[in-house]
């Protein structure tokens, strides 16, 4: 497969002896919304993390197209992981926003990775920075909210500025840690349209940490099931049965 994602034998322990997670393999095209599920403490944020190198993998290979070239995310360090990094888009569950800064300001963030120390930061972007950054809220649905201070947007809103300063990266995989917790249903469901939309028109992965099952059924393109450290699913949604989810979740949490 040309997998635009491709994780191999991927070991996380935080201390030695004891791996969260035990040698996960997956591999996820270059299109396409794929959602995680599993339960609580199972290693889905910690699998995420290692892709985007917050968290250092133990063992493994995390292989990502950049700018067209295969590249080993995990074997990276210094200035190499540094401009590799930069193309891993993340959006957080609590939006990581700078309260006190403009919407406009929260995206161009997401360009601070490709400016020279001095440039960063003085915060000196070029004017297509700021034209991009426009572009981008526009596409978001926040075209008029530019001057805006980011504590003066609701939950949604502030999800979606996340977005496009994750998107302000151009980047090669989009990665999203349980981007809709603090969400209600209906804007959880926009949130979750956005980011698989994102991805299809850019033609990259969008890779979603999930708790909300129904949610991952009705919008992902593929799930992926997660539990004690292994993946024990992992296809079309029309597949997961109840007996996957049982296995997954050991009972019924899935449905509290
Ligand atoms: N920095 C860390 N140091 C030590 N242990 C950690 C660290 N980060 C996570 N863990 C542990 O690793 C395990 C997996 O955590 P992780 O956050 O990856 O799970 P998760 O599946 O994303 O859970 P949740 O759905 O609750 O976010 C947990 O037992 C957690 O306590």
């Amino acid at each position: 497969m040309d997998a635009a994602i491709e994780i191999r034998s991927l070991v996380k322990e935080y201390r030695a002896g004891q791996p969260i997670l035990k040698s996960i393999d997956l591999a996820l095209p270059a299109s396409g919304l794929t959602c995680v599920i599993g339960p609580s403490g199972t290693g889905k944020s910690t699998m995420l993390r290692c892709i985007n190198r917050l968290v250092d993998p133990t063992s493994g290979e995390i292989w990502v197209n950049i700018e067209g070239r295969r590249t080993d995310m995990a074997k990276l360090s210094g200035r190499e992981l540094r401009r590799a990094r930069r193309h891993i888009g993340m959006v957080f569950q609590e939006y990581n926003l700078v309260d006190r800064l403009s919407v406009m300001e929260n995206v161009l963030t997401g360009r601070l990775g490709y400016l020279s120390a001095w440039r960063a930061w003085r915060r000196k972007f070029d004017a297509q920075d700021f034209i991009h950054a426009q572009q981008l809220l526009d596409e978001v649905g926040l075209g008029d909210f530019a001057s805006r201070r980011a504590d003066a947007l609701s939950g949604g809103q502030r999800q979606r500025v996340g977005i496009a300063r994750a998107l302000m990266q151009r980047p090669a995989v989009l990665l999203a840690d349980e981007p809709t917790s603090s969400l209600d249903p209906k804007t959880s469901i926009e949130i979750i349209q956005l980011l698989r939309e994102q991805g299809i028109q850019r033609k990259i992965p969008v890779m979603v940490n999930i708790h909300d099952v129904e949610l991952a059924r009705n919008f992902a393109d593929r799930i992926v099931g997660m539990t004690g450290g292994h993946v024990v699913y992992d296809g079309a949604p029309a597949g997961l049965t109840e007996e996957h989810l049982t296995q997954i979740y050991g009972g019924k949490a899935w449905l509290e």
